[in-house]
């Protein structure tokens, strides 16, 4: 939380206030992707690549490396014949060619930060590779592996749903209306000026954000397909055999858009939809959980997302901030298209002016 308060404060925010003062047009999602991996990297090596802060080169090399990487990946999936890629990686030309320099420019990253971890051990850092190191007996390799699943499973997403976040409220001005009522009635109740971070506990009960950053994930899921492979014949809960070897495949997109699981304004953008009575009583209204099989935006069942909290966490900080200061106007002509890398990105970035309130 305090990383990500400090890359908001001191870095995300002085750039969209310059944006500002000279009336100049950003590519949100570059800025929020920016802004993620910086703090990804903070907590999972205590390594600050400063892609938010000056020219950041060597920090920019490894996100474009990191991007490329995670592109061509699940590029793999989209061949008609797998024989294919694997052709290519064989005889390493094309794209495979592309994906094995971009590997090791990620491996080379991570490699460097653990050796010289590795070699002042007494040094404890609070960070997550400090704790597999501690508990463990992982190899190297290990943990190199452990760490870029961390940065992936931490950047893309959380830069992905609160750029959808703030093109889908773009159009919808009562939803940030009502955002920004709960933002002054907290500010109001705790006596903090708006350049003041906001606590851990009046993020908690920002429950209309909770809301409309819920919906927004449902229409939009980062990761709108995920494949899983069976290990051994297995049988589904429903009587549908699965065969050993055989991939299941769930499309979450298509599930936050479906009539029989959420009703006939399924296609609406309605944060109302996740707001209860507290079980509590006083006539609070909070944001109620969803079922993750229902809503299975964060996985369900034992793998769930380890990051939801953070992740929740994060995106309300900058979202609140954004909001309470700025005033986000999209200048995108057309509607967004989507690009599948291992998350759904908007192909040509999200174009904003930004003004302050
Ligand atoms: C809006 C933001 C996020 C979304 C939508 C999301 C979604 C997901 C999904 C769908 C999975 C399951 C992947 C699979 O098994 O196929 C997953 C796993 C995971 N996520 Fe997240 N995630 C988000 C943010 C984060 C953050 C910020 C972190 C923290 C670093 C994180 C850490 C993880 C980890 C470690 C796993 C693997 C869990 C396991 O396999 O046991 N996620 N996430």
């Amino acid at each position: 939380m305090e990383t990500a308060a400090v890359e908001l404060h001191t870095r995300f925010m002085p750039v969209l206030q310059t944006a500002a003062d000279l009336n100049k047009i950003l590519d949100l999602q570059d800025l929020l992707e920016r802004y993620s991996f910086d703090n990804i990297c903070k907590v999972a090596f205590n390594f600050d690549p400063g892609c938010l802060a000056g020219d950041g080169t060597s920090g920019s090399d490894f996100m474009k490396a990191f991007e490329e990487a995670a592109t061509l990946s699940s590029g793999r999936f989209m061949y008609a014949f797998p024989i294919l890629f694997k052709i290519k990686k064989l005889l390493n030309f094309g794209s495979e060619s592309k994906l094995q320099k971009s590997i090791a420019t990620v491996h080379k990253f991570a490699d460097d930060i653990i050796k010289s971890r590795i070699k002042e051990r007494a040094k404890q850092e609070e960070d997550l590779l400090s704790r597999f190191m501690g508990i463990s007996e992982y190899s190297p390799e290990n943990l190199r592996d452990i760490v870029t699943s961390f940065i992936l499973a931490g950047r893309d997403t959380t830069s992905s749903a609160l750029t959808w976040f703030f093109w889908i409220l773009s159009s919808h001005p009562e939803v940030e209306r009502k955002i920004l009522e709960e933002v002054k009635t907290l500010r109001l109740s705790s006596g903090k000026s708006r350049r003041e971070c906001y606590s851990f506990d009046e993020l908690r009960r920002m429950h209309y954000l909770h809301a409309a950053i819920s919906e927004g994930l449902r229409l939009y899921p980062p990761v709108p397909v995920d494949t899983k492979a069976c290990l051994k014949n297995d049988v589904m809960p429903d009587g549908t055999f699965v065969g050993e070897g055989w991939f299941v495949t769930y499309h979450t997109y298509a599930m936050g858009r479906m009539e029989s699981v959420w009703g006939k304004d399924c296609g609406e953008f309605r944060p109302e939809r996740w707001l209860e009575m507290a079980e509590t009583g006083g006539g609070t209204v909070v944001c109620r959980p969803e079922n993750p099989f229902k809503f299975p935006v964060f996985h369900g069942g034992p793998r769930m997302c380890l990051g939801k909290e953070m992740a929740y966490t994060q995106m309300k900080l900058v979202a609140a901030t954004v909001i309470e200061t700025l005033v986000v106007e999209v200048v995108a002509e057309k509607p967004p298209e989507h690009v599948l890398s291992l998350t759904m990105r908007m192909k040509d970035g999200l174009k904003v002016r930004v003004r302050k309130r």
